[in-house]
């Protein structure tokens, strides 16, 4: 079983797993209580025979007779092992417990401490890219929306400790004041939890000591240790003291980063603007198909041109290509690395799969992309879908592969066409960081643009990205199309266009 945090999808599974934990650890329970009642009883009334044999006679008085001593024995010789011993020994109904939990997480599989690591990343990549403080997330607030739910002291303090081991030490610091002020709220209610505060001292001051403040962190130990003197603290001062504190460097964002956060919270720059307004037109011409149907084309950027088609797929057919996509199995996105080799990194948190045009509901996809594109299916890969789990994105890359080109298609990726599978409640925007252009997902719409210039020169300006989601489920449909089949359907241009791209280079 693979990965759970990386798609919403499978976050499902996880919920049945729980479900099935409840249910049976429930019942489990209920088992165990009435077992106990059970041999309660037993003590019970063995207690009241001694009880009524000393109150009556002497004990060798009473033991003397036949039946008294035959009946002890027989309690001690039988009962005692039928009824307590034995079913208290072998516990049957935690032996039933355990291979059912075991036989539940075979099946639908169990997360690691490396899905606790992913889903805090996710929190903390969209506190980065959506400035989120960790003050309001931590209260359920997001962008001004109170959701009903709120950290306790004891997961803020959770996130801090992965995040310290993660070496995101400021944001690790964030966290830990969080739990600090809340369990300072509850030890004002119940007093047992004092201790605590001095976990969170404790890790607040490896933080600071990371973070190049060894006098700030000498403090908070001095807060721990001179209530305590033999707290286990002693040993972080002793690590501090054979250790150089750390450098507080400022991280350094990739050149492309301010862009694509101020473009995923859905801001544009106005100067920037592509020229002439662009309006929305209905297209009923480009193909047969659409005369009864217009296109509704949305132009969002006229050279590279990039439009939205709207209302391209309905509900229904969305459906069914989930239908398809269940039958494959997901996994967890890779992207091209080294040497062309497919890495799974944080770049892109996603899982995905890949589907054939030979079901009804792909054929009308690969119609609708014939049509609309003008070009020659067979240059076309299979459809991936993808999903998104919360946090998850893609960071900018462009489609085009333009070194290692795969070997079973002719050319390089010439376009890109992405159907939008869902409405994102949140975040989740596609966004082209050099062209100053950002798309909320709407349902049914294909996002269509030219990945190469019609010198088949790769087109650096098309630079993209998904945003992360920071509420809901996001799914996406890629068809990538090569150039390799397309001679009669968008004829290349024999001087090059590449020019208009080059001073975009450095971004990618
Ligand atoms: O999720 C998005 O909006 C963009 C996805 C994308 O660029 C890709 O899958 O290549
Ligand atoms: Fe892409």
């Amino acid at each position: 079983k693979g990965e759970f945090y990386s798609s919403v999808d499978s976050m499902q599974d996880l919920a049945q797993v729980e479900q099935e934990l409840l249910n049976a650890t429930r019942s489990y329970l209920e088992t165990q209580q009435q077992q106990l009642d059970f041999y309660r009883r037993y003590v019970e009334q063995i207690k009241r025979e001694h009880e009524w044999a000393t109150a009556q006679l002497k004990l060798d008085e009473y033991l003397g007779h036949p039946l008294h001593a035959f009946r002890l024995i027989k309690r001690l010789v039988q009962d005692w092992d039928a009824i307590i011993f034995e079913p208290i020994l072998t516990n049957k109904p935690r032996e039933d417990f355990r291979q059912f939990i075991e036989i539940l997480t075979r099946d639908l599989g169990y997360p690691d401490q490396s899905e606790l690591q992913g889903v805090i990343k996710g929190l903390a990549r969209l506190q980065r890219v959506y400035n989120l403080t960790t003050t309001d997330l931590a209260d359920g607030i997001i962008n001004d929306l109170h959701y009903d739910s709120e950290l306790e002291w004891r997961e803020c303090y959770e996130i801090g400790v992965q995040l310290f081991d993660l070496g995101e030490y400021q944001r690790s610091l964030e966290w830990l004041q969080a739990a600090y002020e809340l369990l300072r709220n509850a030890i004002a209610e119940n007093n047992d939890k004092i201790q605590y505060l001095s976990d969170i001292r404790e890790y607040a001051a490896m933080a600071n000591f990371e973070l190049g403040n060894p006098k700030r962190a000498g403090r908070l130990l001095n807060q721990i240790l001179d209530p305590e003197p033999t707290h286990s603290a002693q040993q972080t001062r002793k690590y501090f003291e054979n250790r150089e504190p750390g450098k507080n460097i400022a991280e350094k964002n990739p050149s492309w980063f301010a862009n694509y956060t101020r473009l995923c919270q859905g801001k544009r720059l106005p100067e920037e603007s592509s020229g002439s307004p662009l309006k929305c037109y209905l297209d009923g011409k480009r193909h047969a198909y659409f005369t009864l149907a217009p296109l509704q084309v949305e132009p969002v950027h006229l050279d590279p041109d990039i439009n939205v088609y709207h209302g391209m797929l309905n509900s229904k057919q969305i459906y069914s290509i989930f239908v398809e996509a269940d039958k494959e199995e997901m996994v967890r996105s890779a992207v091209s690395g080294e040497g062309g080799k497919r890495t799974v990194r944080d770049l892109r948190v996603s899982q995905q799969t890949w589907l054939n045009y030979e079901s009804p509901v792909m054929k009308s996809v690969s119609r609708i992309i014939q049509f609309v594109s003008g070009f020659d299916m067979a240059g076309a890969e299979y459809m991936q879908v993808a999903n998104y789990g919360v946090g998850g994105q893609y960071e900018p890359h462009p489609d085009y592969f333009e070194v290692n080109l795969p070997e079973n298609f002719k050319g390089d990726r010439i376009s890109t066409s992405m159907f939008y599978l869902s409405d994102v409640e949140e975040g989740g925007y596609t966004v082209f960081t050099n062209l100053n252009v950002f798309l909320p997902p709407v349902k049914g719409a294909m996002v269509m643009w030219h990945n190469l210039h019609r010198s088949l020169d790769v087109d650096v300006r098309t630079l993209h990205a998904g945003c992360p989601v920071i509420v809901g489920s996001k799914r996406i449909g890629n068809i990538w199309m090569h150039s390799g089949y397309q001679e009669f359907r968008r004829p290349c241009n024999l001087t090059s266009d590449s020019y208009k791209s080059l001073a975009y280079r450095d971004s990618v």
